[in-house]
């Protein structure tokens, strides 16, 4: 996607305006969920990093992502996200495949794995942030289920390869702490910056 690409524009209503640097949709629905006015806005930069702790990767590819576009919009407040998802020392990104998908899932089938989402927020050159853990333990799941799931191509966008808000829940046997962080915004964490900012969420 090119640099400072308009996606889309969300409810641009009055206060403080908001631009959500990320193209994920999950995060789109879950920030208007709250009400915000905010525009979605991807830098299209390349995020990487040699970090390899998961927890630290998190929030610095969130910092990355909002830099990209902070500079180009330094007096309207950015928030950017990132979700890594750990299992045993491994990083786990998006498949590239039905196949990648398939051994992502025998990896976490009947294990607890982790879910890191670093959220971001920049106004007028401050920055702040914060890392959210949850962890999630999937059932022990049959060739069949995995092969089945991999089919549907459902993880093929998504950090870890499923969706734990849609046909992934299948998989899933529990969910230690916030449900939102695994969907890639931590509804908590996010507020709490956003409030920090100055912009007003659900009346306060
Ligand atoms: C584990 C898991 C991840 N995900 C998603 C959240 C993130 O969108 C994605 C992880 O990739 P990210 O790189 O965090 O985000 P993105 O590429 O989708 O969007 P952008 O970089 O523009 O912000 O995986 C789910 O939707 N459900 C899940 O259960």
């Amino acid at each position: 996607m090119g640099r400072g690409t308009v996606l889309a524009t969300e409810v641009v209503a009055g206060g403080r305006e908001v631009i959500l640097a990320s193209g994920s949709p999950r995060r789109r629905e879950l920030l208007g969920n709250l009400g915000v006015p905010f525009r979605v806005l991807v830098s299209g930069e390349a995020e990487d990093s040699p970090e390899r702790d998961p927890e630290r990767l998190a929030g610095e590819l969130a910092g990355l992502k909002a830099r990209a576009v902070a500079r180009q919009h330094p007096q309207t407040v950015v928030i950017a996200a990132d979700t890594v998802v750990a299992t045993g020392g491994e990083l786990l990104g998006k498949p590239e495949d039905e196949a990648e998908n398939a051994a992502f899932l025998h990896r976490l089938s009947g294990q607890t794995h982790q879910v890191y989402t670093g959220v971001t927020v920049i106004v007028a050159g401050q920055e702040t942030g914060g890392v959210e853990r949850t962890d999630v333990t999937f059932r022990s799941l049959t060739d069949a289920e995995i092969h089945h799931y991999a089919r549907t191509g459902e993880g093929l966008d998504k950090a870890g390869g499923y969706g734990i808000q849609a046909l992934g829940m299948a998989l899933v046997a529990r969910v230690d702490g916030d449900y939102s962080n695994v969907v890639g915004f931590p509804l908590g964490l996010v507020i709490r910056l956003l409030r920090g900012a100055g912009v007003t969420v659900w009346g306060e």
